[in-house]
């Protein structure tokens, strides 16, 4: 198969992509757009949407991360194994990203005035998934193996932990589930890669 992601030189709504096929070990390239390239090439207005990401996988050219995202997860085995518990992925993963767009929003403020409130309010968030993980069922959110809802989850939770370092303290869960993401031996070593460190979080210089 090949799969190409074309995006900016910023982990940003990309990286969420680039962490489940590097879980998964299936190879991707990488075409890396600087916002120069963007502002003088015709690509923008190339692009269905006008923005990035883009996904091509052979002759199928997706716009629209939740949309690669679940395509991925179809090809991948990352929807469950059954009609039931991939209705139950979506349910979690629409959670995700309610909580994600709030985060997108912080990022994306002028000051960081909003930060206080947001911290404040931000166990209320995190409580539903707390309480998903938490008992004896397993380590991801439905199943006994990773959906990309997890990876998800997994992407906003270390984005949150730059946010604020003490943010899943009250959170025993969820601190266990980073630390058993962050140990799978193909995350541990895109973690640990120069590739990964290099990149900002986001295109503002916020995180
Ligand atoms: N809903 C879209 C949003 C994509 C989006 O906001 N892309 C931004 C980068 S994260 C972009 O391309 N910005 C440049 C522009 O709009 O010109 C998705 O999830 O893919």
């Amino acid at each position: 198969m090949s799969l190409t992601l074309t995006y900016f030189p910023v982990r940003g709504r990309a990286e969420v992509i680039r962490v489940m096929l590097k879980d998964q070990g299936a190879e991707f390239d990488e075409k890396v757009i600087t916002m120069e390239m963007w502002k003088e090439s015709t690509l923008k207005a190339s692009c269905l949407f006008g923005q990035l990401p883009i996904f091509e996988d052979g002759d199928l050219t997706l716009y629209q991360t939740n949309a690669i995202r679940r395509h991925l997860a179809r090809k991948l085995g990352l929807y469950g194994k059954d009609q039931r518990e991939a209705a139950l992925i979506d349910m979690m993963d629409e959670a995700i990203q309610d909580l994600l767009n709030k985060y997108i929003k912080l990022m994306f403020e002028k000051d960081d005035s909003g930060k206080e409130g947001y911290l404040k309010a931000l166990p209320t968030d995190l409580k539903p998934f707390e309480k998903t993980l938490s008992g004896d069922k397993g380590s991801f959110l439905v199943g006994d193996k990773p959906s990309f809802a997890d990876y998800s989850l997994f992407e906003v939770l270390l984005n949150h932990l730059v946010l604020c370092s003490s943010c899943l303290d009250t959170f025993p869960s969820l601190k266990s589930f980073v630390e058993k993401m962050s140990a799978r031996p193909k995350i541990k070593t895109f973690l640990d890669s120069e590739a990964y460190k290099k990149l900002p979080i986001n295109g503002n210089g916020k995180q």
